[in-house]
């Protein structure tokens, strides 16, 4: 709590929650740090950022990617952690195992509860953002430390060994959600984007409380390929709300929500795969209501299904 009272975009005042990205720069805009602090801008908490990594990049991929070392991302997270602190803390691209064992004994120090990781490994592009040997330190050290981690399907399959025609179905989504909570964390957000041939994106959250009782959400899926950004601004936005104190369901609910008014009015910024429009959300509420309520307005089209 920062003990900051500031107007809310629900309405009225609320205290200033702080929400800290670790991720890497986009030079493009579209992903890494500067996706998650347009996103926690626009859903009213007040963003930090810890870079690990500067990539050069744009709507056409990753033309490089330049880490800094150890020491430097110590040096962030202890000037944000030691004056400002953080009410949730985001990681996305973490580059090698250096920068994660660095950043973990940080974060267990800290005793942060909502950590939200986001497993960044591979570009859509297809450029790695994270070095192959740092997979094991992700999962063995930082992943218990997690509140939720939220793969995509390639980034399951790489944390569970299994190969991409063993994650081709919901049913099989279900199994390796189950599969990766045992890696530590306490729920697991599994998203779908990747599903190939469906109409629906549907995303899967489990929960160490509830292992028997998968949750799926469940989107239209927009005809669109500018989708870059689409993974930083879901975890993101589950860092914002979960910082706001929402439970995990309906954080999650709002979350896709919010990523899915992004996708909808996301455009081509580029000649390749265009960014999202993060500040779509405000359009397609019912903006004339002073009682912004997201678990209404930015809901439409989203389902939730309980499939105990
Ligand atoms: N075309 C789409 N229409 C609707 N929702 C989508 C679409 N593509 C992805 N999503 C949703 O966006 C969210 C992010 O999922 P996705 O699997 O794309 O993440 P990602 O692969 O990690 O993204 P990134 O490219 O940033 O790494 C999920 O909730 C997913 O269901
Ligand atoms: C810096 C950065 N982080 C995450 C992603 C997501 O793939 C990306 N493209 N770039």
């Amino acid at each position: 709590m920062s003990g900051w009272i500031a107007p809310a975009v629900t309405g009225g005042y609320e205290p200033v929650k702080r929400v800290l990205t670790i991720a890497g720069s986009d030079s493009g805009g579209g992903a890494g740090i500067q996706a998650d602090l347009k996103t926690f801008q626009e859903l009213g908490v007040f963003g930090m950022s810890v870079v690990t990594a500067i990539t050069a990049q744009n709507s056409l991929g990753v033309q490089g990617v330049h880490p800094l070392s150890a020491e430097a991302v110590a040096q962030q997270l202890d000037s944000v952690l030691d004056d400002i602190g953080a009410d949730a803390i985001k990681t996305g691209m973490l580059f090698s195992s250096d920068l994660i064992e660095a950043i973990c004994v940080k974060l267990e120090y800290s005793r942060i509860r909502s950590l939200v990781v986001d497993p960044v490994m591979i570009s859509k592009h297809g450029s790695r953002l994270l070095e192959a040997q740092a997979v094991e330190s992700m999962r063995g050290q930082l992943f218990p430390l997690a509140e939720v981690i939220t793969p995509n399907l390639p980034e399951a399959c790489a944390l569970l060994g299994w190969d991409e025609s063993e994650l081709a179905t919901v049913d099989q989504m279900e199994a390796a959600a189950r599969e990766l909570l045992k890696l530590g964390s306490r729920h697991v957000l599994l998203k779908g984007g990747h599903l190939s041939g469906s109409s629906e994106a549907v995303d899967i959250l489990l929960s160490a409380d509830a292992p028997g009782s998968p949750e799926r959400y469940i989107a239209p899926r927009m005809p669109t390929r500018h989708t870059h950004g689409t993974g930083c601004t879901t975890a993101s936005a589950l860092a914002a709300l979960l910082a706001r104190g929402l439970d995990m369901k309906e954080a999650v609910r709002q979350a896709k929500s919010f990523t899915l008014a992004a996708i909808r009015a996301a455009g081509p910024l580029g000649g390749g795969t265009g960014s999202l429009w993060h500040a779509a959300w405000r359009m397609e509420g019912p903006s004339e209501s002073s009682e912004r309520n997201a678990s209404e307005a930015e809901l439409a089209g989203i389902r939730a299904d309980g499939t105990d």
